[in-house]
């Protein structure tokens, strides 16, 4: 018996960023949208923990118990008392390293893929709270739909959305660090003082109304400096974004993807062709949201 579980990839459409904690995390007022790009995570009775991964950046993933799926069903097993045998297979298709949380997608994923096969019978509580130690996204990985995250974004308040947004992501030849974009975010603040960040009731109106122009209007990314500052090739791809009539262009979370937000589905295609034709990113593709979250096949 096997169970397989599909989960979302995430585009930040506000990323509003603090100082550094003393923990050495930062609080963010994180505003996520699930969209329509998935990983698929498939857990299979075995004799011991195994990890296999497929799909084009299936070489950038780690097979040991470093991958998130592997550290998920390790701290439901050690919760339970139980033998963590399972294979794990992933089918990637969202960009490793990219800023669509990938690897909190696969945590979640394997969470909520063990919990069924094991019968562990755990409360959504429960599963979010594996998942706030797993990392910062997880828990978000986990609902989907629309919400905002606060605390390091695993504290979570799900939104309304009144519509489906429509964009293009522009993948990049090499990823990028989180932990590295936030020092770099923490080198370029040096000497300023940094407002608490708190969401923007622009944006979340405008993502009531399932309104593009005005959501266009209000998207920002406090990290977006940072990722440029590491990877100014990314300046190239948001002109052309702009370029190709996007209605807003911004760095995807921590990057390097970077996310173009489109006014409906005809002009997302329009827009990922001249991206395409541009050559200033490897791959583009187009994903709506807001998109269910982990969901048992
Ligand atoms: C930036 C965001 C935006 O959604 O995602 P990505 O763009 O990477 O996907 C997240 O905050 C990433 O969340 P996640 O990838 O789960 O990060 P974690 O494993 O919890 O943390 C990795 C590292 O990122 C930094 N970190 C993360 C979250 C946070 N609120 N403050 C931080 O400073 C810390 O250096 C931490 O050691
Ligand atoms: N299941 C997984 N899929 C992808 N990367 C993983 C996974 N587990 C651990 N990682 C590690 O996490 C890093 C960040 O990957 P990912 O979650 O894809 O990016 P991001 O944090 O930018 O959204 C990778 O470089 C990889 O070393």
């Amino acid at each position: 018996m096997s169970v397989t579980v599909r989960v979302p990839a995430k585009v930040n459409v506000q990323l509003a960023v603090g100082a550094a904690r003393p923990d050495g995390f930062h609080d963010l007022a994180n505003v996520f949208l699930a969209v329509g790009l998935y990983d698929e995570v498939t857990v299979t009775p075995a004799d011991e923990l195994r990890v296999t991964c497929a799909g084009p950046d299936a070489a950038q993933v780690p097979l040991d118990r470093t991958n998130l799926a592997a550290r998920a069903a390790l701290a439901l097993a050690a919760r339970r008392g139980i033998e963590p045998a399972v294979h794990i297979h992933i089918d990637k298709d969202i960009p490793v390293a990219g800023g669509m949380a990938g690897g909190s997608a696969d945590g979640a994923g394997a969470l909520l893929a063990c919990d069924r096969l094991w019968g562990t019978g755990a409360s959504r509580a429960e599963l979010l709270a594996i998942c706030a130690e797993l990392g910062s996204d997880v828990p978000f990985s986990l609902v989907g739909g629309a919400a905002l995250g606060v605390g390091r974004g695993e504290r979570l308040t799900g939104l309304d959305a009144g519509g489906t947004f429509h964009w293009v992501f522009a993948m990049a030849g090499r990823g990028l660090s989180t932990p590295a974009v936030f020092r770099e975010f923490d080198r370029l603040a040096q000497g300023r003082e940094i407002p608490e960040p708190v969401a923007s009731q622009d944006l979340l109106d405008a993502l009531a109304e399932g309104d593009a122009d005005a959501l266009a209007a209000a998207v920002t990314n406090d990290l977006q400096p940072a990722a440029l500052s590491l990877f100014p090739e990314l300046a190239a791809t948001l002109t052309a974004g702009r370029e190709a009539g996007a209605l807003a262009s911004l760095v995807s979370g921590s990057g390097p993807t970077t996310a173009f937000l489109a006014r409906d589905a005809e002009a997302a295609r329009k827009a990922a062709e001249a991206l395409s034709a541009s050559g200033t990113c490897r791959t583009v593709r187009t994903a709506a949201g807001p998109v269910a979250g982990a969901t048992v096949l």
